[in-house]
């Protein structure tokens, strides 16, 4: 299949990212890597979630970091913060929030640990929020967990996949972010979801949303690309997990996307060094490295070249 010209990141670190970090971060640190986010060219960026502070206390700022965010809004940028119900879109609303995401799963036993409840209750909760987002023009998208894995029942039908995602698009989300939230997809296995996905729901409306675990996202999005899906999810640094799917690692690096995309020829929009200064500056807030094999090789690239020059 030809490759599209361009695809759409929808940068993922600040709430992702930084959900499963056990140290406070501060609402500035935050804002600041939004703000470096945007320059760096991402035009979508999710920014928290509004979720219970007693289940995922990194996301307690919520109100705040969104309230600040919105206060100087790029242009042309979206700011989706995830709301599981209407508590949380509520609270999003009167925040500012112009987009927000739902989130399912297609296994049962993540759907209770991550949210409390079974696939079909979550679903119910979700109904009013995308009625409420309707009747506000706020746009919902969708997300899909354990896609090609879950980390309590192992693996997961992809018909299984299908249906909540085809539901979640039948109830008025845009579009659907397929979690591989253990990051224990091949290409052949996401092949293989996509394929009896897109019998349910248009490629076009699909965005692929690999952890990289097992060094496989990268791959897992070339065939996502070759399948014809043309958005991505992806987290500045690597950073990320999450706090219901033990051991599950970050998300695919945003650098080591871009620097693929730009292998091949497809067009991000993204400016790749100042993401990978963003990746290094993030990561030294963190008090580590950054995570993924680009940002590594460019910032010794970069210190070679400054000792030799
Ligand atoms: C969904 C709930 C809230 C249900 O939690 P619950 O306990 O079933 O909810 P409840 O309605 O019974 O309410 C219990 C308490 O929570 C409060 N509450 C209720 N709703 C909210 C809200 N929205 N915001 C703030 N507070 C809320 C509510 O007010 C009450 O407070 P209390 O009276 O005990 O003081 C809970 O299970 C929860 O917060 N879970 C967190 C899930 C989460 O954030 N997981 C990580 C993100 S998902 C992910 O990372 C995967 C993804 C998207 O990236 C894709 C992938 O990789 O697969």
């Amino acid at each position: 299949m030809t490759l599209p010209a361009k695809v759409r990141i929808v940068e993922v670190g600040p709430r992702d990212g930084l959900q499963n970090e056990k140290q406070v971060i501060p609402a500035d640190t935050k804002v600041s890597l939004i703000r470096r986010l945007e320059a760096a060219g991402l035009k979508a960026i999710e920014t928290t979630s509004f979720v219970s502070p007693k289940w995922v206390p990194q996301m307690g700022d919520n109100t705040e970091v969104l309230t600040r965010v919105l206060a100087e809004a790029a242009p042309g940028v979206d700011y989706p913060v995830l709301t599981p119900n209407m508590k949380g879109f509520e609270a999003a609303l009167a925040a500012g929030a112009r987009e927000v995401a739902v989130f399912g799963a297609a296994s049962e036993s993540f759907s209770q640990k991550n949210i409390n409840c079974s696939i079909a209750e979550s679903l119910e909760r979700f109904r009013p929020v995308l009625e409420a987002a309707a009747a506000a023009d706020v746009r919902v998208r969708g997300y899909v967990s354990c896609v090609a894995g879950c980390p309590y029942e192992g693996s997961v039908a992809p018909e299984a996949v299908a249906e909540v995602a085809g539901t979640l698009l039948d109830m008025g989300c845009y579009e659907v972010s397929l979690g591989d939230t253990i990051g224990s997809g091949n290409p052949a296995s996401i092949q293989r979801m996509l394929e009896a996905v897109q019998r349910r729901v248009p490629v076009h409306q699909l965005a692929g949303h690999y952890h990289d675990t097992y060094g496989m996202a990268v791959a897992n999005i070339h065939a996502s690309l070759q399948a014809g899906v043309s958005v991505f999810d992806a987290s500045v640094a690597g950073l990320g997990g999450c706090p219901y799917a033990a051991g599950a690692s970050g998300n695919v690096a945003t650098e080591d996307v871009v620097w693929l995309m730009n292998s091949l020829g497809v067009d991000t929009g993204i400016d790749l060094n100042a993401l990978v200064d963003t990746a290094a500056w993030i990561s030294s807030q963190l008090g580590r490295e950054p995570a993924s094999k680009v940002a590594r090789a460019l910032l010794a690239k970069r210190a070679k070249a400054a000792c030799t020059g």
